[in-house]
């Protein structure tokens, strides 16, 4: 008769380990396959704490008791292969009293087949990077054949993968699907190449890196290209050089219309110093700079400068009104400045006066001569220029003036600050900005440009058409022209006027005798023959048969300010006082 099998038998001869543990993970029951796998003794089992033997197992044992659910397939190490364990508690009447482990070794097979599926998670992964990067990705082996390229690749280079896989990138160049191969530099240098390709179909310009993988043998195993769309960045790059020739072209524009400026105000420049002043200048017209202050000698082109300002400015259709601060006594030049009412003063006209500042609304006032300014005039410029607004004299209105103010002076204002000729305050608000022009002694360059100028401007004014030599110049080069342009221009003139030769050459160069004769200075050549021998008396009479042969040679006060040496006003004011007419 058969034999009885036994639950027992059942446990003991299963394939599987199994170990039975009580509530708290000691271990109750195991059956020998159990002893077998783990490979302990049956002391190293009986009543033992399941999680020393085997960790993994017994965290598992903890998280079935603790769920009090089953854990299936998990998956633990042992020793340096692993087992699968299923865990499942045990109740009695609904009560939790231990765990039934079940555990099997993994065969080889089955560890293959796991890892066979990690690769196939891996291998997800990879797919998903490479055909969700936005740059084209190739891979070619060591012979250039297309193993694969990802989604952006097709696009970018208006291809499908179906075509281009299996196929050498040799063909593909012949096919002119890319115009040079980065893989086949990459094949030559063995190396890491760049190149950027043009795409015909796609229109594209791509930046492309090939980097091999090299194999145990040495061999290229890999290449793999990655593509980048740089046809974004060329149009912006080719945008970028246009905006750049637009500004080169601007700018050549700017110095051509600077040149045009010269040319429409009548200004030679042709030395460094006195063009870079000249932009400095035409910078500050175009912001609209106000309180601008125009230093330089006598006869440098102050007044000129001043009015090439207000030309190129916003304001150069707006008035441009000039006073010569030196010019008019201290009474006179407040009402012309500010103006009068109505029997203001004796002398004052009937129906009172506008002033120069009023007429300078919108526009632009010159104080020329500002150094000669009085100082009591001094504080109520300063006060128009706090306020911006006028107070006729005689007058009770205030009106308000609005204009940009230019002052010009050969004087050393600073020195005059200091010698408290000219107010401090009022010397700090008119010069914003400073422009200094050079003497021409300092821009030579300058003078061969200003003779033509004025040579063809006589010429044409008086219907001659003289000369000048290269010598000639070269001789007023050297000169220190003490009246500066305005001395140059009037020896020019002269010469063109003067000369009995159709050459001006022996006219300017007598013009321009730096040193006295030898033998006689200038003094002993104008000295009367007397016996007085007063000093202030004889400097007066000599003052007066100079500005008397000044008056003779020179048309205007200005021309023989320069020859002179003396400012324009100052002349005047001798003039009147020999009563030279
Ligand atoms: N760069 C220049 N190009 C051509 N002419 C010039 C230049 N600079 C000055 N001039 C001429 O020289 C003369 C003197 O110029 P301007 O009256 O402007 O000098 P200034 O410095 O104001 O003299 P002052 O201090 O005596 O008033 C003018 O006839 C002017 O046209």
């Amino acid at each position: 008769m058969n034999e009885k099998i036994t639950f027992e038998d059942v446990v003991q001869n299963t394939s599987n380990g199994v170990i039975a543990t009580d509530c708290n993970g000691h271990i109750q029951i195991f059956n020998k396959k159990a002893r077998q796998l783990l490979n302990v003794t049956d002391q190293d089992l009986v009543g033992k704490d399941i999680e020393p033997i085997i960790p993994s197992v017994g965290r598992a044992v903890h998280d079935c008791l603790l769920g009090k659910k089953p854990v299936y397939g998990r998956q633990c190490p042992l020793g340096v292969s692993e087992i699968i364990v299923n865990i499942t508690p045990i109740f009695r009447s609904e009560k939790l009293i231990g765990t039934v482990c079940n555990f099997q070794k993994l065969s080889a097979f089955e560890t293959a087949a796991q890892k066979t599926d990690s690769y196939q998670n891996l291998n997800r992964q990879f797919e998903t990077i490479f055909h969700s990067s936005s740059d084209g990705i190739w891979v070619c082996d060591g012979n250039g054949i297309v193993l694969s390229i990802n989604s952006a690749s097709e696009i970018l280079n208006g291809i499908e993968a179906d075509h281009v896989i299996g196929r050498s990138v040799f063909d593909l160049q012949m096919d002119m699907v890319f115009d040079h191969s980065v893989t086949s530099k990459v094949m030559a240098s063995r190396q890491r190449e760049t190149v950027m390709q043009y795409i015909a179909k796609s229109q594209k310009y791509l930046l492309s890196t090939g980097t091999p993988s090299i194999d145990e043998q040495g061999n290229i195993a890999l290449i793999v290209i990655n593509e980048r769309d740089m046809t974004e960045l060329n149009t912006l790059r080719r945008k970028f050089e246009r905006s750049q020739m637009v500004r080169e072209k601007y700018q050549q524009e700017l110095s051509e219309l600077t040149l045009f400026t010269l040319k429409k105000n009548s200004i030679i420049a042709e030395s460094s110093n006195m063009r870079q002043l000249l932009q400095m200048a035409l910078k500050l017209s175009h912001i609209g700079a106000s309180n601008i202050l125009v230093l330089g000698e006598s006869g440098t082109g102050k007044g000129l400068l001043a009015r090439m300002i207000h030309k190129n400015s916003s304001r150069g259709q707006k008035p441009f009104v000039e006073i010569n601060c030196a010019a008019l006594p201290e009474n006179l030049l407040e009402a012309e400045l500010f103006g009068y009412e109505k029997g203001a003063f004796t002398g004052a006209r009937d129906k009172g006066k506008i002033g120069l500042v009023e007429l300078a609304q919108g526009g632009t006032l010159f104080l020329d001569e500002i150094g000669d300014m009085p100082l009591l005039l001094q504080t109520k410029l300063l006060k128009y220029l706090d306020n911006q607004e006028i107070r006729r004299i005689g007058g009770t209105e205030f009106i308000k003036v609005s204009c940009s103010v230019i002052a010009a002076t050969n004087q050393n204002l600073q020195e005059n600050v200091q010698k408290k000729l000219f107010r401090e305050d009022l010397y700090y608000r008119l010069s914003s900005f400073v422009l200094k022009l050079p003497p021409l002694r300092e821009r030579v360059d300058d003078v061969s440009g200003l003779v033509r100028f004025y040579l063809n401007k006589f010429n044409k004014k008086y219907s001659y058409n003289k000369t000048i030599s290269p010598q000639a110049i070269r001789r007023l080069q050297k000169y220190s022209f003490p009246g500066n342009i305005r001395e140059l221009k009037s020896i020019i003139e002269n010469g063109v006027v003067l000369s009995d030769s159709n050459l001006i050459d022996d006219f300017v160069v007598s013009s321009v005798t730096d040193e006295p004769p030898p033998g006689k200075n200038a003094v002993q050549h104008h000295l009367p023959d007397t016996d007085d021998l007063n000093l202030n008396r004889n400097l007066k009479t000599l003052e007066k048969q100079l500005l008397k042969q000044a008056r003779k040679k020179f048309r205007t006060t200005r021309e023989m300010a320069a020859k002179l040496g003396v400012s324009q006003p100052s002349v005047v004011r001798k003039l009147q006082k020999y009563n030279i007419s």
